[in-house]
């Protein structure tokens, strides 16, 4: 019998539940998550161990063969695709592996569209920029003149800058140094996170660690 308290329930920001996927040949079943308001939560795995396709299934860019997931009390799998791309825009942040960057358009230019597409009033996030040391001169640089490591760093503040319900990171410091790793780290704040990585040492920057 679960003895938590009612309001788990209602602080609960994540669900998943049973969530299985094939690919190809291959099925791969995940391990039931839930996070609370708040939270952050740390899943490893090797390469291939199907870190990237979890963050697919659970931002509902990937359906899956089984489960279900609810973010912040609404069940993914029941919304059309267009409702899908409206929730993702309004309650989450994320941080695809690829980045997902636009190379023509500069980093304000970034922030700008994700508020855009999240109705809130446009910001230039610039206390974010000087948080994740980037230099305020590259804000109206195209993102294909910047190094893959402040690429990354562009694809973090994006996610952050509307304060997202929940954010879904992908290995979003696998191109960085020691320095800058740690400077993205100490970005998150109290956001409800849901990191994959390969890389153990960030275990214990994270309230629970998830293993695949
Ligand atoms: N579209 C696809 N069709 C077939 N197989 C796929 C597809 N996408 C991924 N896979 C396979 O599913 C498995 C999981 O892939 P995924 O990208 O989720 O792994 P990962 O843990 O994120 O790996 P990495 O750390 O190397 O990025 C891999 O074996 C991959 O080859």
């Amino acid at each position: 019998m679960n003895s938590r308290p009612c309001c788990w329930v209602t602080d609960t920001v994540l669900a998943a539940q049973g969530l299985s996927v094939r690919l190809g040949s291959r099925h791969i079943a995940f391990p039931d998550l839930r996070l609370a308001r708040g939270e952050s939560v740390l899943v490893l795995g090797e390469s291939g161990s199907g870190k990237s396709t979890l963050i697919h299934l659970l931002a509902g860019l990937l359906v899956p063969a089984t489960g279900s997931v609810q973010i912040a009390g609404q069940s993914i799998g029941a919304m059309s695709s267009s409702e899908r791309d409206r929730f993702r825009a309004r309650h989450l942040g994320l941080v695809y592996q690829t980045l997902n960057l636009l190379p023509y358009l500069t980093p304000i230019d970034h922030l700008r569209l994700a508020a855009q597409f999240a109705g809130r009033a446009p910001s230039d996030g610039k206390d974010l920029w000087a948080a994740l040391s980037l230099d305020a001169s590259l804000l109206n640089t195209p993102v294909r003149r910047l190094s893959v490591g402040q690429q990354q760093r562009v694809a973090v503040a994006r996610a952050l800058i509307c304060q997202p319900d929940l954010i879904f990171a992908d290995e979003p410091t696998s191109a960085l140094d020691r320095t800058n790793r740690d400077r993205v780290m100490n970005c998150w704040g109290g956001q409800t996170l849901l990191m994959v990585s390969h890389d153990s040492d960030l275990a214990s920057r994270f309230d629970r660690v998830v293993t695949l």
